[in-house]
């Protein structure tokens, strides 16, 4: 790639570009990345946003495509010097088959791999996420664990699964010769729970307190702690990865780098009340309201509801088995190895990135009205 900001323009492409995530990385690339020429941003749904960045100076390109179909994804890789792979069926309510969400996230992300080889794009780096590790299905906790920390990463559940066997493809391939006979350079970035604005499960936790009066009903001990962090700083940490992959090829291809920042450890529902509480919610219970193995039962209930529904319609609410055991099972990350290979340091304070996602959920509000 460029040996300087001026000397070259490069082309990036950001598959799940119009994602909760890929939205953010596509807005950090556009103020933060001065080598760029073109930005590609493919999604199976474009959003009708894209339209007000093709004002600037960098070429944006909009591309409505299909991981699962390599020959979408190896015309828009083609060409490109950087791939940031975001793109992924993000499911762990049931909305979608095991099979559909292996296509997605195990087989798209193969195919942005073949994409890369076969086209000559050097540099990749795959959004992974903490679920690779854990919470595993026997319920050990991760308390504030590293990439090197050892832990039996047990997974029955289709998402985790397909996030594992992505990852291990990505960093396999690290390494693998291009067309043109130089190597690929990949990397892996895990996010722990990602907040900030645009995040679906944070506006369903919204709605869903302001069906109930403003109250939503403690189910988690306030000790279980979750790992979250800003979707600003994940957005960052992966131009800087992306931007740091040439030089430092031998340090980090390969490498997998959890993403984190100041956001404080507490509970997933305690955590969300930081964005809750200012607009008006409140969490009912020091303690969880009711016994553990009531919640076991309904979230069950929800199961065989969501089976018997689902020739009517889909019912996906936020209690299910596995829901249950991951908010109910301590993880939580303390690492700086994205600091120590690649100079990352979080762009949002905790203060900062409260307050964005607080104004976010506010302007929901007022749409909520
Ligand atoms: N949301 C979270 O808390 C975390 C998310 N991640 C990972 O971050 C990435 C982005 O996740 P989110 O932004 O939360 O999800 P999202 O659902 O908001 O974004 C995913 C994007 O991928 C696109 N997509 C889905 N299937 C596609 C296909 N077949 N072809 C092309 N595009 C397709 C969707 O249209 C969507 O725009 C995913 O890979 C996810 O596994 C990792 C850790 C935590
Ligand atoms: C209903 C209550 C039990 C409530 O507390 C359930 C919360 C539950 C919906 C969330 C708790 C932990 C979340 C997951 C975690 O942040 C790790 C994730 C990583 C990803 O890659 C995708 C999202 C998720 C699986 C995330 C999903 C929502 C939770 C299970």
């Amino acid at each position: 790639m460029a040996d300087s900001a001026q000397a070259q323009k490069l082309v990036y492409l950001v598959t799940g570009g119009c994602g909760f995530l890929g939205e953010h990385v596509v807005r950090m690339l556009l103020q933060r990345e001065p080598r760029l020429g073109e930005l590609r941003v493919f999604d199976l749904h474009l959003g009708p946003w894209l339209e007000e960045l093709k004002t600037g100076s960098v070429r944006v390109t909009a591309i409505q495509g299909d991981v699962t179909q390599a020959h979408e994804v190896a015309a828009a890789v083609a060409g490109a010097h950087v791939v940031i792979h975001t793109a992924g069926l993000v499911d762990v309510f049931g909305r979608a088959s095991p099979k559909t969400i292996h296509e997605v996230n195990v087989q798209g992300t193969q195919n942005v791999i073949e994409a890369c080889v076969q086209t000559g794009t050097r540099f990749l780096v795959y959004t992974s996420s903490m679920e690779v590790v854990g919470p595993n299905t026997k319920g050990h906790p991760f308390y504030r664990g590293n990439e090197d920390t050892p832990y039996e990463a047990v997974h029955r559940h289709p998402y985790p699964c397909s996030k594992a066997l992505a990852e291990w493809l990505v960093l396999e391939a690290n390494g693998r010769k291009v067309c043109g006979g130089l190597p690929l350079v990949t990397c892996a970035l895990r996010p722990t729970g990602i907040y900030g604005e645009g995040h679906q499960i944070m506006r369903d936790f919204y709605r869903q307190g302001l069906r109930l009066g403003g109250r939503l009903f403690r189910a988690i001990p306030a000790s279980v702690e979750h790992g979250r962090v800003y979707v600003g700083n994940v957005a960052w940490m992966h131009v800087l990865a992306a931007r740091e992959l040439e030089r430092r090829a031998a340090l980090m291809g390969g490498q997998v780098y959890f993403c984190y920042d100041g956001s404080p450890y507490k509970s997933y529902e305690d955590f969300n009340m930081e964005f809750l509480g200012p607009c008006g919610l409140r969490l009912v219970g020091a303690r969880p309201l009711v016994p553990y193995w009531l919640l076991v039962f309904l979230a069950a209930l929800n199961v065989l509801l969501q089976w018997l529904l689902r020739p009517l319609l889909l019912y996906a609410p936020l209690l299910n088995p596995y829901t249950l055991a991951v908010a109910n099972t301590t993880f939580t990350v303390s690492t700086d190895k994205a600091q120590r290979h690649f100079g990352y340091e979080p762009m949002f304070s905790w203060e900062d990135s409260r307050t964005r996602t607080i104004l976010w959920v506010q302007a929901m509000e007022g749409s909520a009205q």
